[in-house]
């Protein structure tokens, strides 16, 4: 194709969304992406004539199917389940498995979309996949929770292995679902390997990998302070979320001298004005894995605290935020209230929880802001780990993850440095991850021609 006949990003955008009608979520991760790697592909003529953007953002499959279960009353439940394997071209494919009713296919596409880039951003040989229900699990007993999980695996187990697809967590779903996918898979197949990551620690798991993506983007927001002089010490933490990423996010800014105000779930927000210390912490931490509780009723536990119900936390003034919750949790009113309020960093702990007019505001105010693809890659970069011990068979030591976890996240901050640097002292972090991810998938697939 000549120069000349390159496909604009305009013309790129209008396919992706006449093929993609109805998935909204997937189109806006393709238009977050396309935006930055259009100006570094102009003058490239191979990633355009070999069609690459394009490729990636037709996922290599989508399998969907059906998972039928029984309740605790003897109904029979039909629920759907799905698994996207967006892109293996720099190694299997991996990213987590989801159980909320707000799964479908366009939620799924674009995380596994997203994780293509996440994962290689990490330099270990991960491909990008996703996949998950429209199960919810609230309210569930752990026995429908359990049969659930082994009908799901008793699709699912056919498509995956570890040297082919390797699931993890991701909302709804902990280690307590990944115990029961893993025993029916290794009921179904007899095979003992590592097919999942976040396992148990007496079954393969890896030790600090239920921390890593809360920490992980902690590091990330330590990175970027440190870039321009700075440190967590003393600084005001919004906090949106109560889960996995949301409290060992919370964990790591009090253990490094932040005061975290604000955590939340999907009824509300709590905002504690003394700080959430690791005491409480650990309340919320028992309270939503073991209670299984509602945020509101930290208020009842620590009355400083007040609760809010049906808001977001993003008006509460702050010197960083960290939006650890779902997809589309921070919009362009929220970004342009923190920014007015003194917020000056944002590190995302969940998938694309800023939406693109929220994002473009960052960019614009010039705010340290890191893209979940960057900030929130020490999970799956921890996943990566897990699968290296199990395929050694064997186990490493806490401090020896902890040094590999900070050197990795160190190394993505280095990469979004590289290519998202603008000259000014500012750092485009959106388009150096954007950029650096995209880079190392296309050369693997260039390598491999039209395949
Ligand atoms: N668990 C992991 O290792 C990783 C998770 N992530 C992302 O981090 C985010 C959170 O995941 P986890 O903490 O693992 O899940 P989780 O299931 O442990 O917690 C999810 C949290 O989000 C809240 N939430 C869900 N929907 C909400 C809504 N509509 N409004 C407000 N709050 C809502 C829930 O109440 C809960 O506090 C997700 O975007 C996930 O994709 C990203 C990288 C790795
Ligand atoms: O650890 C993994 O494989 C999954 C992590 C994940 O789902 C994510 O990074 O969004």
């Amino acid at each position: 194709m000549a120069a000349s006949d390159h496909v604009d990003f305009a013309t790129f955008m209008e396919g992706v969304n006449r093929r993609n009608p109805h998935q909204p979520e997937f189109v806006q991760a393709v238009q977050e992406v396309a935006e930055d790697i259009f100006d570094f592909i102009a003058d490239k003529e191979e990633y355009h004539s070999q069609q690459i953007l394009r490729r990636i953002a037709e996922p290599d499959r989508v399998v969907s199917f059906r998972v039928c279960w029984e309740d605790d009353n003897g109904n029979i439940r039909v629920q759907r389940g799905w698994r996207v394997q967006n892109n293996n071209a720099i190694g299997p494919y991996k990213g987590g498995i989801r159980f909320h009713p707000s799964v479908n296919e366009s939620v799924l596409k674009f995380l596994a979309f997203e994780q293509t880039f996440k994962n290689a951003l990490t330099g270990l040989p991960m491909g990008g996949g996703k996949g998950g229900s429209n199960f919810n699990p609230k309210g569930k007993s752990v026995r429908e929770i359990m049969r659930f999980c082994q009908s799901f695996m008793t699709e699912l187990f056919r498509h995956i292995g570890p040297d082919v697809d390797v699931p993890a967590g991701d909302i709804g779903v902990g280690g307590r679902e990944i115990g029961f996918m893993f025993g029916q898979y290794k009921r179904i197949t007899n095979h003992f390997n590592g097919v999942l990551t976040g396992k148990g620690l007496e079954y393969g798991g890896s030790l600090i990998r239920t921390e890593a993506t809360g920490y992980g983007a902690v590091y990330f927001l330590e990175n970027m302070l440190k870039h321009r002089g700075m440190d967590l010490h003393g600084k005001k933490a919004v906090i949106s979320g109560s889960g996995n990423v949301a409290t060992h996010a919370a964990e790591k800014i009090v253990q490094l001298g932040g005061k975290v105000l604000t955590l939340s779930d999907s009824g509300g927000f709590i905002h504690d004005p003394d700080g959430i210390s690791q005491e409480k912490i650990d309340w919320v931490k028992a309270h939503k894995t073991h209670r299984r509780g509602r945020i509101e009723e930290y208020v009842e536990a620590y009355p400083a605290a007040t609760f809010h119900a049906g808001k977001t936390p993003w008006g509460v003034p702050c010197d960083v935020a960290l939006p650890c919750a779902t997809q589309n949790e921070l919009l362009g009113a929220d970004a342009r209230m923190l920014v007015e309020n003194g917020c000056i960093a944002v590190s995302e702990g969940a998938n694309m929880p800023s939406d693109l007019d929220a994002v473009h505001h960052f960019k614009a105010a010039k705010i340290m802001f890191a893209p979940g693809k960057a900030a929130n890659a020490g999970g799956v970069a921890v996943s990566g780990l897990e699968m290296s011990q199990n395929s050694a068979r064997r186990s490493w030591k806490e401090d020896e993850l902890q040094a590999m976890l900070k050197d990795i996240m160190d190394g993505i901050h280095g990469r979004c440095i590289a290519y998202g640097d603008q000259g000014d002292g500012y750092v485009d972090y959106v388009k150096g991850a954007n950029i650096a991810g995209f880079k190392k998938v296309a050369d693997a697939m260039l390598a491999f021609g039209v395949v």
